[in-house]
């Protein structure tokens, strides 16, 4: 207890036991929707997912993953992992970035704000340069709150302006970029006309340019980098409508994956280098995939690969991205402050954790769980095991990913002995669904099933307690419909695949032989969301989860 009355200590649960072992088992993109042939999930031969639904209604249920039930601004924002793992960690709803920047832009407050007259010192000589990802898709960022951050921006004073932009089609449509280009080619269009000089400098898809995410591959920045700050690229065009049109055409890639390119004027020479005296905005609020950019534009010191020129700037996030690192020093907008999670007072009362995943869901299940806190909180009670994910390629080419390999730490953890919490994120059902790959997307969550038998067979083997979720909709529904759900055919008359998540609700299942015989779900919370799991398993533990938190999905009745 501190002196303001404030204790870590979490309260003994009046009827369940402590000292289960209890497995907390993420399914990334695995969302509950109707059976049809766009459902992977259905379409996939998943027994053991599908036992697990027979515990219906008092083991297995539903609960919101997307829209306001993860502090979203809408109900029509489709769910996504950062705001999932919050939610699900945290065990509280939390304003999110998406909402926060929306916040700071109505209110002008962001113009106000240390972060911006930081940058803005640099306008009467230097260029702003905005870098981030071109989308309306509203995960990582969104097309209306740059268009408004230009005007700001140009009406306080920035007189040069260099937008970089990394294609998405993954949060959105493929092919959507040409829209989006065409929409900021506009707006710059009208700011030139004000006499700003503002220009499209740089850009590429966003797997393969610039939005790596935990350390996958360097080499994705380092291509972001010669782009948007040494004004280099393979591909060089006079404007990006053209770059992304041609090279979509052409190389027949997806927007993801568009190769990295730059604009030059009619001499050739690149319109919007990066340099000494520049200011620069990475406009996304989530951070993933922009942290590993933040460094390089950030550290002083950095190995990571050669940046040949390290301009002077001033540099600001659109959000803090990593509160434990205090990176980028500078920002627009203050993050969600997500404090006391379930994961810092599990180890305050001693509960040991296991945490793992592959690299590209890694930060899932230990940053993003830890309210986006880098590292774990004690070294001594935790562990934290990360597999390396393959690079370079697009996942439907391996779907199975490392999901055994990941199971099989998960297993060997759970049979140690030496934890309390074993918690793994499988990634198939979200990193193959985002390729639009239907066929590799059955094997992915195939092989994520296998997984889950895996960890379950262990839980059974020492007589503990499982409970598997996911974090929001994605292989579940694969094709864009109409408002009556049936697919929504192109102007070509095909149906057009949809590589995003979705707004579909996500199976929360508990079970084992450590589960107290009488435990079943409360049937009085019918909009239950992500945010009641944390209290839940805290209930597993041995503990009443804190009064703030959301409230546990579960109720012990005496036999
Ligand atoms: O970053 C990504 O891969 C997608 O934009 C969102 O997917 P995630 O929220 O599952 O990571
Ligand atoms: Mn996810
Ligand atoms: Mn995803």
């Amino acid at each position: 207890m501190d002196s303001a009355g404030f204790s870590w200590k979490l309260a003994d649960h009046p009827k369940l036991p402590k000292g289960k072992t209890v497995a907390v088992v993420v399914l990334d993109g695995w969302g509950e929707a109707n059976p049809d042939k766009y459902n992977c999930i259905y379409v996939a031969k998943t027994p053991t997912m599908d036992s697990l639904k027979e515990g219906l209604p008092e083991k297995w249920r539903l609960v919101r993953a997307h829209g306001t039930a993860v502090g979203l601004p809408t109900e029509d924002d489709m769910g996504n992992s950062e705001v999932g793992h919050n939610a699900l960690g945290a065990g509280r709803i939390y304003a999110q970035g998406a909402k926060l920047v929306d916040f700071a832009l109505a209110s002008g407050k962001i113009y106000e704000g240390e972060g911006f007259k930081y940058i803005k010192e640099c306008f009467d000589k230097g260029t702003l340069h905005l870098i981030g990802l071109l989308s309306d898709g509203g995960v990582h960022s969104r097309l209306d709150q740059l268009q408004l951050l230009l005007k700001g921006a140009s009406e306080h004073g920035a007189k040069r302006i260099r937008v970089h932009i990394l294609t998405d089609g993954r949060d959105v449509l493929d092919g959507s970029s040409v829209g989006f280009v065409e929409t900021l080619e506009n707006d710059l269009a009208k700011l030139r006309e004000k006499g700003v000089d503002a220009q499209i400098a740089s850009g590429g898809g966003r797997m393969y340019v610039t939005m790596d995410r935990y350390e996958n591959d360097w080499d994705v920045v380092k291509r972001g980098w010669y782009a948007h700050v040494l004004g280099e690229a393979p591909y060089k065009f006079r404007s990006a409508l053209e770059a992304v049109k041609k090279l979509r055409e052409d190389l027949k890639v997806s927007d993801q994956y568009l190769p990295p390119f730059v604009i030059v004027d009619e001499s050739g020479k690149p319109v919007g280098p990066t340099m000494d005296g520049d200011a620069v905005v990475t406009f996304n609020f989530r951070a993933d995939r922009m942290v590993m950019l933040a460094k390089a534009l950030e550290y002083e010191d950095f190995d990571k690969f050669d940046r040949v020129r390290f301009p002077k700037i001033r540099y600001a996030g659109m959000l803090q991205y990593d509160g434990e690192l205090m990176l980028p020093s500078q920002y627009l907008v203050s993050p969600p402050e997500i404090e006391r999670t379930s994961g810092e007072y599990l180890v305050h009362n001693g509960i040991r954790t296991f945490a793992c995943s592959e690299t590209v869901k890694f930060g899932h299940v230990t940053f993003f769980w830890n309210g986006n806190r880098s590292g774990c909180f004690n070294p001594k009670l935790e562990e934290y095991v990360e597999i390396p994910s393959d690079s370079g390629i697009t996942f439907n080419v391996q779907p199975k990913m490392k999901a055994l390999e990941i199971a099989e730490k998960a297993r060997d953890a759970i049979l140690s002995g030496k934890f309390d919490q074993v918690r793994v994120n499988l990634p198939n059902s979200d990193m193959v669904g985002h390729t639009g790959d239907i066929e590799a997307t059955v094997v992915g969550c195939e092989a994520a099933d296998e997984a889950v038998k895996m960890i379950l067979d262990a839980v059974e083997k020492v007589g503990g307690i499982y409970l598997v979720t996911a974090d929001h909709g994605n292989a579940e529904d694969m094709v864009k419909r109409d408002k009556k759900g049936k697919p929504q055919l192109d102007k070509a008359g095909n149906i057009q695949i949809l590589t995003s998540h979705t707004l579909q609700p996500v199976p929360v299942a508990i079970g084992g032989p450590g589960l107290k015989q009488g435990v079943r779900f409360r049937s009085d919370l019918p909009q239950a969301g992500l945010a009641n799991v944390a209290a839940t398993f805290m209930n597993f533990h041995g503990f009443v989860a804190p009064d703030d938190y959301e409230p546990t999905l579960i109720e012990v009745v005496d036999n």
